[in-house]
C-alpha cells in the first residue's frame, strides 16, 4: 500500500486551497488537495513538507491529521492511503508549478468541483461544516 499525504489549506477569508491535475496526469482535470506520495525515508510530514514547496512554493508552518482514506483506483494497481492534514503556510505567493491551476473555495462550494473519488468522504465533511480546518488547527 503506497501513502500520500495531501493538506487543507484554510484562508483567513476561509476559503479552502485546492489544485486541478493536469490534462496528462493520471485523473486529468480533478480537483484534489496539494500533497502527493510519501517516498522512502520520509515521515508523512517531511513529505507534506516537500509537496508543498514543490507544487506551490509554500512553506509549511503546521499541520495536524484530519482524516485516513483507504483507496483503490481502477487504472493504478497500487493501493493508496491518503493521510489528510489541517495545514498552515507561511505568507507569500503561490507559484503553482504542478497543477493545471488552483482556486481558492469556499467549504459550501466544494460541491461544485469534480474532485478526486477518494476525497468524497472529507469534500463532504468540509462542505457541511463537520470538519472545520482553521479552528482544528487553532485549537492544537
Ligand atoms: N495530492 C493528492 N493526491 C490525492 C488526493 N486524493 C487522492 O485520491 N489522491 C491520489 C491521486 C494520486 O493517485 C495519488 C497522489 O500521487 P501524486 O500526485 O504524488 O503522483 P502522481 O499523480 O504522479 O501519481 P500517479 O497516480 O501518476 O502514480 O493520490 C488529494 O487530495 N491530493
Amino acid at each position: 500500500m503506497r501513502t500520500v499525504v495531501a493538506a487543507v489549506i484554510e484562508r483567513s477569508d476561509r476559503r479552502l486551497l485546492i489544485g486541478q491535475r493536469r490534462r496528462n496526469d493520471t485523473s486529468p482535470l480533478k480537483w484534489e488537495f496539494p500533497g502527493g506520495k510519501v517516498e522512502s525515508g520520509e515521515t508523512p510530514g517531511q513529505a507534506l513538507s516537500r509537496e508543498l514547496k514543490e507544487e506551490l512554493g509554500a512553506a509549511i508552518q503546521k499541520c495536524v491529521p484530519i482524516g485516513r482514506v483507504v483507496h483503490q483506483y481502477a487504472e493504478t494497481p497500487e493501493e493508496l492511503e491518503i493521510l489528510f492534514f489541517a495545514a498552515a503556510i507561511a505568507e507569500g505567493e503561490l507559484i503553482p508549478r504542478r497543477f493545471e491551476k488552483i482556486a481558492w473555495a469556499l467549504p459550501k462550494e466544494l460541491g461544485d468541483y469534480d474532485f478526486l473519488a477518494a476525497n468524497a468522504g472529507l469534500v463532504a465533511n468540509l462542505a457541511t461544516g463537520k470538519i472545520k480546518p482553521g479552528e482544528i488547527l487553532e485549537e492544537a
